[in-house]
């Protein structure tokens, strides 16, 4: 799913506006009666208290309007505009109207009123700022936020949290809304997904609006939400007549004494994703537990009893992963020196190759173009140094990728993926994979899916995407804490079929029940 800028949405509101021959006032109808379905379908008529906070402009509009088709259905409504400035838009005026008309006349709230009382219990509608905000709210009105987050009760809000930018990390975490559930419409915003912005909603949901489906394909966006629908097109189909020979040979490099688990993870993981053959290279310590446990791979070891000190094979892999658990030691760090030096290989660059990377910084321009990197937050700041804040981090993590032409893995809740200055924003995985060694089993996914003919960028992202269903599958059956990385590989295979399989017949909310009933 694509993730339009605010500049973009406005765009698709005048080309949907156009194209459907409707006006704004219609569009802002619809929206409402999105809204109302949403709420009606689950509410179901309860007499709960509804408060609804509106702004003056257009997301102030959909607030008022949704307030006439919960009135229409005899909610118990109180409805207030929050009256932070005089330039009222038009469509909030229309609805304003056609409240009036109906006898309800809103609180009018300014610097001065007295905040209603709102309890537990109650729900809170948060139509007060949109993608419109372009400055921080007024002093007012962050209190007005404070006084909904003491009341507790539930706040849905409308499009995107009152006082949260598109585009920027807020200066006053209380100067946001904090929402339980936000019903964005069309298409959510980037802001959910980085770490510093995507706290202020618990949960958020897409509304179909009906914008122009030929303007949402053919806008070409900065960032992709990448799930089962972008994914299933990447997959390449197994044939009947290959053999392992046609499946690739993936060689993980790596490991030193007490830390060789980590290419016996990637290395299974490599195989579980697919590579036809998968050949560990690992210090001397390393030969027996990989031999032993794991009898699939086939071993290489260095000359070292407990480092990588060399790092040389006359075996023809298709792609190298080259990092996990392999320490930085001196000698490890002039065999890999050496190796990029020599080396032609597609690469998967993980961990303390990467630390080595960061640290000798002529090896960066040694890299082959389109090298994966996939560093976890405190390895991608050695590499592309401090940042500001998420949307710093995403311009210098763009900037680096572009610089040394590699496919940059941002790992985090939602990893992203960043090439050619475009974000691939992954939506699996759970808070029980933070455990050690699930970092080693992405690597080996990325390698097995490039050895598979998988192009890198591809790779990254599907690699990325199967690792978290694996875990979201695997957590099932061991929950968070007794979630382990082997576990998390046992479950690719899973994560595989499940691309495949039929999503259970539910059925939706807008087909059972509509606002003109
Ligand atoms: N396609 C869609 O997604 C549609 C969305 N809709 C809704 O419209 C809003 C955006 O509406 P807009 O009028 O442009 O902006 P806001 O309501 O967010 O803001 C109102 C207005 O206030 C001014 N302003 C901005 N910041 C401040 C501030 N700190 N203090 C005071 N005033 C401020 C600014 O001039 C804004 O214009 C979108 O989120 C949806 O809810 C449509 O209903 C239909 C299609
Ligand atoms: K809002």
């Amino acid at each position: 799913m694509k993730i339009f800028s605010a500049k973009q949405i406005y765009e698709a509101d005048k080309a949907t506006i156009k194209k459907n021959g409707i006006s704004s006032d219609e569009l802002m109808e619809g929206v409402a009666v999105q809204l109302f379905n949403w709420l009606h379908y689950r509410i179901q008529g309860a007499p709960v208290k509804i408060h609804l906070f509106c702004g003056i402009g257009n997301n102030g509009g959909d607030g008022i309007a949704l307030s006439r088709h919960l009135l229409e259905h005899g909610y118990n409504i109180e409805v207030y505009v929050v009256n932070y400035s005089k330039k009222r838009s038009d469509d909030f005026l229309v609805n304003l109207d056609r409240l009036k008309d109906r006898k309800v006349w809103p609180e009018f709230l300014e610097e001065s009123s007295v905040l209603p009382e709102i309890g537990r219990d109650d729900i809170v509608v948060d139509a007060i700022f949109g993608i419109g905000l372009n400055r921080a709210p007024d002093t007012w009105v962050v209190k007005l936020f404070d006084h909904i987050r003491q009341s507790e009760a539930f706040v849905l809000s409308v499009d995107i949290p009152s006082g949260l930018f598109t585009d920027k990390v807020p200066h006053d975490e209380n100067a946001v809304i904090r929402a339980n559930h936000t019903l964005s419409f069309q298409v959510p915003k980037l802001v959910f997904f980085l770490p510093e912005t995507g706290v202020f909603t618990e949960q958020w949901e897409v509304l179909d609006i009906g914008i122009d489906p030929e303007f949402l394909t053919n806008t070409e966006t900065d960032y992709e939400l990448i799930g089962k629908n972008e994914m299933l097109p990447v997959y390449i189909p197994r044939e009947k007549f290959s053999h392992k020979g046609s499946h690739g040979h993936g060689l993980i490099v790596g490991g030193s004494y007490g830390k060789v688990g980590a290419v016996h993870l990637a290395s299974k993981a490599c195989l579980y994703a697919g590579s036809g053959l998968v050949t560990a290279y690992v210090p001397k310590c390393g030969y027996v537990p990989l031999q032993t446990n794991f009898p699939e791979a086939m071993v290489i070891t260095d000359v070292d009893e407990e480092v990588i000190s060399k790092i040389e094979f006359d075996i023809d892999p298709t792609v190298i992963g080259i990092g996990v658990g392999m320490g930085k030691d001196k000698r490890s760090v002039q065999a890999l020196d050496d190796f990029l030096n020599s080396n032609k290989k597609p690469l998967v660059i993980d961990a303390d190759a990467l630390n080595i990377l960061a640290e000798n910084r002529h090896l960066l321009d040694k890299i082959p173009a389109q090298s994966v990197l996939t560093p976890h937050p405190k390895e991608l700041e050695r590499l592309i140094g401090t940042w500001k804040d998420d949307f710093d981090k995403l311009d210098k993590a763009k900037a680096f990728s572009k610089k040394y032409d590699c496919v940059l893995v941002i790992k985090g809740s939602h990893t992203i993926t960043l090439y050619d200055e475009k974000g691939y924003i992954n939506t699996t995985g759970n808070p029980g994979m933070g455990t050690g060694g699930t970092g080693d089993l992405l690597t080996g996914m990325v390698t097995g899916l490039i050895a598979q003919g998988y192009n890198p960028l591809n790779a990254a992202v599907f690699g990325v995407y199967l690792h978290g269903r694996a875990g979201d599958i695997a957590v099932e059956k061991t929950g968070y804490q007794a979630l382990t990385a082997s576990a998390v590989a046992e479950s690719i295979g899973a994560a595989f079929i499940d691309l495949f399989a039929v999503p259970e017949n539910r059925p939706r909310p807008n087909e059972n029940d509509t606002a003109q009933e």
